[in-house]
């Protein structure tokens, strides 16, 4: 498919749970193929793709925590967790001739470049897919806050947040079946309703900095692309 994109850039939050896929643990090589040929295909149309990858499915800070261990050495882990997973999709990407980059959020010279917002800027528009690694580089965040972060350093018109559902619902609709989706909802409604698909911080960022988050499941194969040309299921959070 190669209609006209609705971006020109955008900011995709690809979640570590989603690369486990049915495993308990750890990267899943053919989802991570398949999750690279939806970013291929954006490519083909052309949108420049900035890319931040959870860690869950290798560590949580909160699981060191929680076992009354420290919590910063805890998600200090957990960044590590999202620098294998970006390496693991670069691989992805490269596989399929998508030229990449990794920029990690902590130094680490010998393995990827280190974060710039210049730096990712450039790589974007030269047409390479940059995979923004080590979330924020701080503890007590998130990879979902380090996606609207990146994404308003790099001026993404939208945060893709690529999960486990199709968009946000009334409630969990893991937990509730009765739960109705959203077409559209405002970032303030997101908050005030407590729809926890994202993580507080993280909408209140993207409130403050106008950016729209578009929520989809990664788990359908094309869906990707269908949204970027206007189409496809999803809830968009936006204050326009
Ligand atoms: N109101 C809601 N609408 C949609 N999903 C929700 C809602 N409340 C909780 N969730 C849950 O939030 C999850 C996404 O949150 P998150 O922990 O960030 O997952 P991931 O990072 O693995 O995508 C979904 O898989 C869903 O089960
Ligand atoms: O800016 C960040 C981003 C992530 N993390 C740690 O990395 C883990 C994995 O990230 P996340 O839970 O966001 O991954 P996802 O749910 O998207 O798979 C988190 O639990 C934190 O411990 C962190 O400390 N700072």
């Amino acid at each position: 498919m190669t209609s006209k994109p609705l971006y020109t850039r955008v900011l995709l939050k690809a979640s570590g749970e989603a690369l486990m896929g049915s495993q308990g643990f750890g990267i899943d090589v053919a989802v991570a193929d398949r999750i690279a040929s939806d970013i291929a295909e954006a490519r083909a149309m052309g949108v420049e793709v900035g890319v931040v990858v959870g860690g869950g499915n290798i560590f949580r800070g909160v699981a060191v925590a929680s076992k009354g261990g420290d919590r910063v050495t805890g998600d200090h882990m957990g960044m590590l967790g999202t620098v294998i997973n970006a390496l693991a999709l670069a691989t992805s990407l490269r596989k399929q001739d998508v030229e990449t980059v990794v920029l990690s959020a902590i130094a680490m010279p010998e393995i990827c470049e280190s974060f710039s917002q210049r730096a990712a800027i450039h790589h974007l528009s030269q047409g390479r897919v940059v995979i923004f690694a080590g979330g924020t580089g701080n503890p007590f965040f998130t990879t979902d806050s380090a996606a609207t972060l990146r994404g308003a350093e790099i001026g993404a018109q939208a945060i893709f947040k690529g999960t486990q559902v199709d968009g946000i619902y009334s409630a969990d609709p893991k937990k509730d079946p009765n739960a109705t989706r959203f077409d559209t909802l405002t970032h303030s409604e997101v908050l005030e309703k407590g729809l926890a698909v994202m993580d507080v911080t993280a909408v209140a960022l993207a409130r403050e900095n106008n950016i729209p988050i578009i929520v989809f499941s990664i788990h359908e194969k094309g869906e990707f692309g269908k949204i970027l040309a206007g189409g496809g299921l999803k809830t968009v959070v936006s204050d326009d």
